[in-house]
């Protein structure tokens, strides 16, 4: 069982919206506690509960995360995660999570400054990505970028390095950012 807790403003929607969802605490908790919403959609979110199923993707855990491709004289910036972090040693592009009361751009910018230690300039938005992960779901806000100070130093990836478009196909990527690759290079050719 799950603790539950949602926020329902519109009272005929059949589905819950996972901006409802205000959190979902994992057993070993053992209560179910749902306020705030119509009798259809407290069956609906208990049949989600019970079947735990994929088709039922804003049950899990929603993040939302930008990420920056920074170019430099036509190479790109990737990232390995760590042994230790989620995600183990996939091949990313750096960012992290939108804090509360962030913008996008902003927590580019941070994200990139604490991470590598590069102060960057993002640019435009590629395409935003959904992807469900088997424990969490992600939305993910690729930007452009250039780097506008700094060199790479790295505080918790496992490498950074600089490759050609070319090449970027050739690494094991977070499932989250095969659209991303896909669209930086249809963006290229
Ligand atoms: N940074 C980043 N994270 C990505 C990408 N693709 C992707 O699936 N993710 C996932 C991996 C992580 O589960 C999550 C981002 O979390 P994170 O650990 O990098 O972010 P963070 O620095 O804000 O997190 P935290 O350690 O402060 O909790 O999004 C990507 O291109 N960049």
């Amino acid at each position: 069982m799950y603790n539950i807790i949602i926020r329902i403003s519109s009272p005929k929607s059949n589905n819950i919206d996972a901006s409802n969802i205000l959190s979902i605490i994992p057993p070993p908790t053992n209560k179910l506690l749902i306020a705030n919403f119509t009798v259809t959609e407290a069956t609906y979110a208990v049949l989600c509960i019970l079947t735990k199923s994929v088709q039922f993707p804003y049950l899990y855990h929603m993040i939302d995360v930008t990420c920056a491709l920074i170019e430099q004289q036509g190479k790109i910036l990737i990232c390995q995660r760590s042994a230790t972090m989620n995600l183990p040693l996939k091949w990313e592009f750096p960012g992290g999570k939108i804090e509360a009361g962030e913008t996008k751009v902003a927590c580019l910018i941070r994200e990139i400054k604490e991470e590598l230690g590069l102060d960057i300039v993002p640019g435009s938005a590629l395409p935003t990505v959904q992807h469900h992960y088997p424990d969490f779901s992600i939305t993910l806000y690729p930007f452009l970028a250039v780097v506008n100070k700094g060199t790479v130093k790295l505080t918790e990836h496992a490498q950074a390095i600089w490759v050609l478009p070319d090449a970027l196909r050739n690494y094991e990527w977070a499932e989250a950012d095969i659209p991303v690759v896909d669209a930086y290079l249809a963006l290229l050719a």
